[in-house]
């Protein structure tokens, strides 16, 4: 499909609510649950578009480079200090490398406070449940309510002696410079690297409301929307279509460099050059404010997992996981089964 949100005659408002298929625990049920919550009325100034402004202003400029520098922090406490007596010397720590993933990931976001909890009822919420009819979930959610209170955002005091010594260990390798916050530049093409993933597991589905009656004209029919329809685009649709990305199943990891190493972006249909080819992250207005974040933090990931760690798969000729598929439309798919790795401290 091709659907030109801006240019095209129409104009689209964002369901409101409908969020970050990645974050969604963060806005929704805290929001939800809120004393006195009565909904989002764009009457008291709830538009889309200040929704949009204050997304834009607590993720990006200024505050990324905040919450950038406290992620380094928190990744960095996670992945060596909090699993300190795991480590003896020379000695290998087996663990399954989806779970180490979403467990230091989760667990830098909002230190333990996430308990992982609203990702395991995440299909039930999504079908309409209530939370408190989860016990556990209920309670994360209270403690992740209170933690993100700006008085106790302030209180960071788990800083690890790792942050002061990070430029100096890590810059004569040339991977990561240092600034007042982490910059990271790698020898590898990390940035389509990235993206190829995302395009092969993002399976996010993008909702717009329509805010007046108009034709939704794509390449070979028109549509008469009417207000208050809502029309819902499925971007892995594009992300696997052959003419556009040829091979589409295979992971190429340079898929978004030219051959000069530069960032590639043209990319065709039927002769066409897309301005939309790649969307995990959704289009338009309401597109993922925290994506800067989401894909510095992959980074910043990688870069100290392969600096901390010697790394190797337990079976080196173990298979590439499928897809979990039971999320499809809700986000990025998780992998169907776990596979094993093996780490130990590198000795710096
Ligand atoms: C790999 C990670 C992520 C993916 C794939 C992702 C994807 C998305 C998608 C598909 C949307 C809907 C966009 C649309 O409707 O056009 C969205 C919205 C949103 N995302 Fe993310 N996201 C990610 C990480 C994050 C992070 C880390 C944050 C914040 C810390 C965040 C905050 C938001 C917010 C606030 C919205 C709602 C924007 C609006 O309605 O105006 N996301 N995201």
């Amino acid at each position: 499909f091709r659907l030109d949100i801006k240019k095209k005659s129409f104009t689209v408002r964002v369901l409101s609510g409908t969020g970050c298929p990645e974050m969604w625990w963060v806005p929704r049920p805290w929001r939800l649950s809120r004393p006195g919550w009565k909904g989002i009325d764009p009457a008291e100034g709830n538009t889309t578009e200040n929704f949009h402004h204050t997304f834009i202003r607590t993720l990006q400029g200024n505050a990324l480079d905040a919450l950038i520098e406290a992620m380094m922090e928190n990744l960095q406490y996670v992945m060596l200090q909090s699993r300190a007596s795991k480590f003896q010397p020379n000695t290998w720590v087996t663990e399954g490398l989806y779970t180490f993933c979403c467990q230091v990931m989760f667990e830098s976001g909002f230190l333990t406070l996430f308990e992982r909890e609203f990702d395991r009822i995440f299909p039930a919420l999504v079908a309409g449940l209530p939370i408190h009819l989860f016990k556990s979930a209920h309670s994360a959610r209270e403690k992740l309510g209170e933690a993100l209170l700006h008085k106790n955002l302030l209180k960071r005091d788990n800083l690890s002696e790792l942050v002061m010594l990070l430029p100096t260990f890590l810059l004569p390798h040339g991977h990561i410079h240092t600034d007042s916050v982490v910059t990271i530049s790698f020898p590898l093409p990390i940035d389509s690297i990235i993206k190829e993933a995302m395009r092969l597991s993002s399976a996010s589905m993008t909702f717009r409301v329509a805010k007046e009656d108009f034709t939704l004209h794509l390449e070979n029919s028109f549509y008469n929307i009417r207000k208050d329809d809502i029309v819902a685009l499925y971007p892995q649709l594009l992300h696997f279509d052959p003419e556009i990305y040829a091979d589409p199943l295979t992971f190429k990891y340079d898929r978004y460099l030219k051959e000069n190493k530069e960032e590639k972006t043209d990319f065709y249909r039927n002769g066409r050059k897309l301005k939309y080819y790649y969307m995990p992250f959704g289009a338009g207005i309401a597109k993922c404010p925290g994506r800067l974040f989401a894909v510095h933090e992959i980074k910043q990931f990688l870069v100290l997992i392969f600096s901390y760690f010697e790394i190797d798969l337990v079976d080196s000729n173990v298979q590439c996981p499928s897809l979990d598929q039971s999320r499809a439309g809700l986000g990025i798919l998780q992998p169907s089964n776990d596979i094993d790795f093996r780490y130990r401290l590198k000795c710096l």
